[in-house]
């Protein structure tokens, strides 16, 4: 193409002044014509780092019609006169197609003439990941492509032959930049550079990314450079570097199923045309569904579309038997079907530092989708440590700024790889070994103390432990079963009835098993079905409750369970061994002999947590000073594990008195009329309930409480509905109406009277409101 002076050759040497070109590095000749810079440059080009090279035919490129809208938007982006940027970085995992894309396009954009030179670096290739020879080669390509810039290249060589071994931006702005100022005015010539993380070195990767990145580079306005690689941690931070924020334009390689499954229908139907077995096999094959399957399987990567492909198509099998082997991961022989993509992974993995560390995270990541974070606190590490484990993963594992937000794999066929011992070998985190390691990792976690956090993955760990056949080697992990902290068990959202009952199951059916570990989760399981009731758990004998097992009853109307020992003071031990004499299994004196013994009521029940919560807040009080020492309160930093959304111990610490305000509210109305506990009612600080907007509630509750004294007069409930010291803070207000208070009560009631109606307890235990 001609437009001017400034004619873009492509690739057609004009007639020269001078003669042939000394010999090449390769033993081709020198290009004739253009003198001694530009056979210097030929010695030190690296030819086969060009797209259209030699051995280029069997390089990826796109399948026609596939990665259309891309290359589309590539080229537009190339050849735009004016765009925001001269800088495109082209990022995608593992296998995603970013080379196929980038030589589709490099060709494209050579047939334009606007292709100014391109290098596609290739991992350990002996001349293809050596960083020394980018610009030289690309400035020799500049030379050949576009005649007015032959002879300023050429100059700048001759004049200094020893700028092809030079520091790379040296090569950038002597060899490249300056000479093409020339070029100023004309239209665009684009630099393509593929497969940065595949150039040797991290130091040479971030020295050529400096070089074209950095503002002070100054490039001629005419060059845009199109960058192609895995989103490796080093690179993308080079990127993300505020000293290069707004000096380039990213592009996400995504996936792209459409393009995979037009790739597999073209490319099956070409098997079943050449291969001779396939005459009468009926069409269409593989049927709809296996190829669907297929697309599945790809995850819209090329990757894993190209593998089985090459697998299938191999001349000295029937592609029918080959595409069996394919589908069914477990048949012999099916290994090799993913030969190229386990390669793949082997490499990434290898270049991998801290391996040994690496994999149990790798197991976490396959079995529990976790996220940074989280896997930090499964395994001890201080903050940060896991990211920095999987800093060499990131172009198959996708991971977020977000350290919460879940890892997962870019491809589904890696998490396959990894799970089968005959693919990953050393690397297989689907060993059994490997698997009892994990779960005993992160049961110890649960072990450990109540942290705050707001990991819940504990049903998803008795799922994943319960997958685990029975054998000896699991008996490591009973002592770790025995000893998850029941904060965690109990606590809301974490497990359910259906946990509960499989790991109970698991145990049972473990002949290793302690039977102290089964009756402790049996245990559990029905202390969990009394919170959240279960079809066929019940109580199998019918008993008087000790006044202890009542005051528990009492409490569970408005508490939930696994508040229980901290706010009654109990260790789990005490509640399990008081509540599980209600259970099926319990055999002791009370089922010999049920009922016939003094009953305790469950209003004085009621009047003694009332009593001891209160005292409990007295001494919260007391303890820390009116609340200005926290930390001096067991249970604000109870509450402060327990709630992640509590920011620190002393919003905790108000949380929790506050709690304690609202449950001695409810109890204090259900308790008979009691003067000790009225005068109790006034030992409460001002400063934990009158300024606070729980006086609402516990003035509702007195006030109605009062007025089931005998001698009630109005005058008592008045003196008491006024006491608060500042009446401004004490009226009902809009935010929390009487009926609401008022319902939430009889809520409580009557999620206690269902429970003694399901624990077969006596009708007497009722509360009548
Ligand atoms: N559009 C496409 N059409 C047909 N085959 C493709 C396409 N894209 C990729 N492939 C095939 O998928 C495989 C992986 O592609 P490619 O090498 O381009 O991926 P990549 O993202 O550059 O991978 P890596 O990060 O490992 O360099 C190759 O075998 C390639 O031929």
């Amino acid at each position: 193409m001609a437009d001017d002076g400034n004619v873009i050759n492509n690739y057609h040497i004009g007639g020269g002044r001078g003669g042939a070109g000394g010999e090449g590095r390769n033993g081709a000749g020198g290009v004739g014509g253009q003198g001694m810079g530009i056979d210097i440059l030929h010695r030190a080009a690296t030819l086969e780092a060009v797209h259209d090279s030699a051995d280029s035919f069997m390089e990826p490129k796109c399948h026609p019609k596939t990665r259309t809208q891309m290359l589309k938007d590539l080229r537009k982006w190339a050849l735009d006169p004016c765009p925001k940027t001269s800088i495109l970085w082209l990022y995608g995992p593992a296998g995603a197609g970013k080379t196929a894309i980038m030589r589709t396009l490099a060709t494209q954009l050579h047939d334009d003439t606007r292709l100014g030179g391109c290098f596609f670096f290739k991992r350990s290739h002996v001349t293809r990941s050596n960083a020394r020879t980018l610009f030289t080669t690309i400035a020799y390509q500049l030379a050949l492509n576009v005649e007015s810039l032959r002879t300023p290249i050429s100059e700048v060589v001759e004049k200094n032959p020893l700028i092809v071994g030079l520091s790379i931006r040296t090569q950038m702005q002597q060899l490249i930049s300056e000479p093409c100022r020339a070029h100023e005015d004309r239209q665009s010539l684009v630099i393509v550079i593929d497969g940065l993380d595949e150039c040797d070195g991290h130091a040479f990767q971030g020295e050529i990314l400096r070089a074209i990145l950095d503002p002070s580079s100054n490039h001629p306005i005419c060059f845009r450079f199109i960058i192609a690689s895995r989103p490796e941690a080093h690179i993308r931070e080079m990127f993300d570097s505020p000293v290069h924020s707004g000096r380039y334009h990213s592009v996400n390689v995504k996936q792209s199923f459409d393009d995979v499954r037009k790739y597999l229908c073209d490319e099956f139907s070409r098997i079943h045309r050449e291969h001779y077995t396939m005459a009468k096999i009926p069409l269409p094959w593989p049927t709809p569904d296996i190829l669907q399957k297929l697309v599945e399987n790809s995850s819209g990567h090329f990757i894993y579309a190209s593998t089985i492909i090459k697998f299938i198509d191999d001349k000295s099998y029937r592609p029918t038997e080959r595409l069996e082997m394919v589908q069914d991961p477990n048949s012999s022989g099916s290994e090799s079907a993913f030969d190229t993509l386990d390669q793949l992974y082997r490499t990434i993995l290898c270049s991998a530092t801290r391996q040994s560390q690496l994999i149990p995270i790798l197991c976490a990541i396959v079995y529990f989708e976790l996220g940074v974070s989280e896997i930090d606190q499964f395994f001890g590490f201080t903050e940060g440590e896991t990211r920095l484990l999987l800093r060499g993963l990131h172009s198959v594992l996708q991971l977020w700024s977000d350290d919460r937000r879940e890892i997962h794999s870019h491809h589904a066929s890696f998490v396959d790889f990894l799970k089968n011992p005959d693919r990953s070998g050393n690397f297989c985190v689907g060993t059994l070994n490997r698997r009892i390691g994990l779960a005993q990792s992160l049961l110890q976690f649960y072990a450990s103390l109540f942290q705050r956090n707001e990991i819940r993955c504990l049903s998803r760990l008795i799922d994943f432990i319960v997958s685990l056949p029975p054998s000896n080697a699991v008996a490591e992990l009973f002592p770790l079963i025995a000893s998850v902290n029941p904060h965690y068990i109990f606590r809301p959202a974490y497990l359910s009835n259906v946990d509960l009952a499989s790991i109970t199951s698991w145990l049972k059916n473990n002949p290793s098993a302690p039977t102290d570990v089964i009756q402790l989760w049996e245990d559990y399981a029905f202390m969990f079905s009394i919170e959240w009731p279960t079809e066929g758990v019940s109580v199998q004998y019918i008993v008087s409750p000790s006044p202890e097992l009542l005051r528990i009853l009492v409490s569970l109307g408005f508490l939930r369970l696994y508040e229980l020992p901290t706010t009654l003071d109990l260790t789990w031990t005490d509640l399990r061994a008081t509540l599980c004499r209600l259970g099926p299994s319990f055999v002791g004196d009370e089922h010999t002999l049920p009922v016939h013994q003094q009953q305790t009521t469950s209003p004085w029940a009621a009047r003694d947590v009332a009593l001891q919560l209160i005292r409990k807040m007295v001494k919260n009080h007391n303890d820390t000073n009116g609340g200005a020492n926290p930390s001096a309160s067991r249970d604000a930093v109870w509450m402060y594990n327990a709630y992640s959304y509590i920011h620190n111990l002393k919003e905790a610490y108000t949380q929790f008195q506050h709690g304690l305000g609202i449950n001695i509210s409810s109890l204090v109305r259900l308790s008979p009329p009691c003067p000790v506990l009225y005068r109790e009612l006034w030992s409460i600080p001002p400063s934990e309930i009158w300024s606070t907007w729980v006086s609402d509630k516990l003035i509702h509750h007195v006030s109605k409480w009062l007025k089931t004294f005998p001698d009630s007069t109005t005058d008592l409930i008045t003196f008491w509905q006024q006491a608060a010291p500042d009446p401004k803070l004490c009226h009902i207000s809009p935010y929390n109406p009487g009926w609401i208070t008022e319902s939430d009560w009889r809520d409580g009631v009557r999620s206690y009277n269902d429970m003694i109606v399901r624990l077969h307890l006596p009708n007497s235990l009722k509360i009548i409101t």
